[in-house]
């Protein structure tokens, strides 16, 4: 079965928040995470690739801005792959930086139904990190998260739908788009 083009959802999909609203919620997290890291030691900045990435990076910016130093590493834990519902988490890659006694703060595009930052937050801990931390760019509204994740640093919220854009892919499409949308309802 060919692939549904980008092109072809797009024109029906409902922005659910323009650039704007998210540089400036991107902002907003900057303030409270700057507050939360003090210290000589910068915190490991690990980036949930691939949605994570545009969102890390105008994060790790923004923090620079505000004189907070940042080590970089990046894994990639999907359940997705491309598909609009979740099935069973799969390692990618893994950091390489010895996670033993650091602050980590992981930088993902979206909370849905929580598998993915669990496993990867127990894993953090299971390294033997001193401290994990969760930031977000969005949070999805629903009542299906597994107990035990919560993002400490949430950007924005979007409805029960699927989500793409600033990130987010629709079947591996898409992630570039500046803005959130969600599919047709
Ligand atoms: O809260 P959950 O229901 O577990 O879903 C959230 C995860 O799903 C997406 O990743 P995906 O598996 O699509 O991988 P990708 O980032 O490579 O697209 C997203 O980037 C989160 O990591
Ligand atoms: N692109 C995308 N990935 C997700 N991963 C978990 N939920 C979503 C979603 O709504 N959209």
């Amino acid at each position: 079965m060919s692939p549904v083009r980008l092109g072809e959802v797009l024109p029906d999909a409902e922005l659910i928040h323009d650039r704007a609203t998210l540089e400036q919620a991107i902002q907003r997290l900057a303030d409270e995470i700057r507050g939360d890291y003090e210290g000589d030691m910068p915190p490991l900045f690990l980036t949930v690739m691939h949605g994570g990435m545009p969102f890390a990076s105008q994060l790790a910016f923004a923090l620079g801005e505000r004189g907070l130093d940042l080590e970089f590493d990046y894994l990639h834990a999907t359940r997705y792959r491309g598909n609009t519902s979740g099935a069973r988490l799969a390692w990618l890659h893994r950091p390489a930086t010895s996670l033993r006694g650091r602050r980590v703060l992981l930088a993902d595009d979206i909370l849905d139904e929580g598998h993915t930052l669990l496993a990867i937050k127990r894993w953090c801990e299971d390294e033997g990190a001193a401290d994990v931390r969760t930031a977000v760019l969005a949070v999805k509204i629903h009542d299906r998260c597994v107990e035990g994740i919560e993002a400490e640093y949430v950007g924005v919220e979007v409805p029960d739908r699927y989500v793409f854009g600033y990130g987010m892919d629709f079947q591996e499409q898409g992630r570039n788009l500046p803005a959130i949308y969600a599919l047709k309802a």
